[in-house]
């Protein structure tokens, strides 16, 4: 089970087994290290069990990220996390920020970060699992830099859907499934967000080299096709069923 102690500051890695290594590294001094340990020691810092494996699935509206979502977790046994069923899970169990979310998603802008980041949180770290695919977000720079301070480990594979805005547009007007936001106002907006807000973080993982951008035009089959090599490359990744 994946567990991070809520108390750390957020410049110290959530990661243990790592923390003692880059604490004595970082400030290179026995007494450092020394100091570490005795931390540990006395239970301030929860131990490491493992590095989660995360993927971050990013896109436009309609693009298909669920779609894929749904045949990367059959295929290589991720734990699929949707930022967007996480916030309309909220807003149907009447939490004290439920109505504030309905008012955002339905607006098609997004939700702060610190409540959806919580709500990714919460279901990580009661998991067993330890690979997470985590389905449209960061939606944008804050969001991004929010989960680095608060989960604390960087993504191992970036998915972009890529996709022509006239094929989200279509897609999301046939989606039917009663979402306050598939409709032609909210997503003309919710088009000009991705564009202002979420391609900076596209471009930002594209220049730390983990972008994987996928052609999402296509059948669900012929889309996956190109999804499919790039976890097999990753030894943690071995298909969950051949
Ligand atoms: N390759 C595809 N071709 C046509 N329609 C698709 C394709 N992939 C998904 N869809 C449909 O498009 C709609 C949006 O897909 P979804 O996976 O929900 O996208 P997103 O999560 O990016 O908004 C859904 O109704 C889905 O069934
Ligand atoms: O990290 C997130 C994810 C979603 N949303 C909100 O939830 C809506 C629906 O998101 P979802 O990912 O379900 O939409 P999709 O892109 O899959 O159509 C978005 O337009 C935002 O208003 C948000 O604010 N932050
Ligand atoms: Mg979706």
């Amino acid at each position: 089970m994946w567990r991070r102690v809520a108390s750390l500051s957020s410049s110290i890695s959530s990661y243990s087994t790592s923390f003692v290594a880059q604490t004595a590294s970082r400030l290179n001094t026995w007494e450092s290290l020394t100091t570490a340990m005795a931390q540990q020691a006395k239970g301030f810092i929860a131990p490491k069990e493992k590095t989660p494996f995360i993927t971050f699935v990013l896109g436009g509206p309609g693009s298909g990220k669920g779609t894929q979502c749904v045949k990367i977790v059959e295929t290589f046994g991720f734990t699929h996390l949707s930022a967007g069923d996480l916030l309309r899970r909220e807003i149907a169990s009447d939490s004290a920020d439920g109505a504030m979310i309905l008012n955002t998603i339905r607006e098609g802008k997004i939700v702060p970060s610190q409540v959806t980041v919580r709500l990714i949180q919460k279901e990580m770290e009661s998991s067993d699992n330890d690979k997470f695919i985590i389905d449209g977000f960061p939606r944008t720079e804050e969001n991004r830099v929010s989960f680095e301070q608060f989960i604390g480990v960087e993504p191992k594979v970036v998915l972009f859907f890529d996709c022509p805005e006239e094929e989200m547009v279509k897609r999301l007007l046939n989606r039917n499934q009663g979402r306050v936001d598939d409709n032609l106002e909210t997503i003309k907006t919710r088009l000009k967000v991705f564009e202002a807000l979420s391609l900076p973080v596209i471009n930002y993982y594209s220049q730390r080299g983990n972008l994987y951008t996928i052609r999402a035009k296509g059948t669900e089959d012929e889309i996956f096709e190109q999804v499919l090599p790039i976890f097999t490359t990753f030894d943690v990744c071995q298909r969950a069923v051949e």
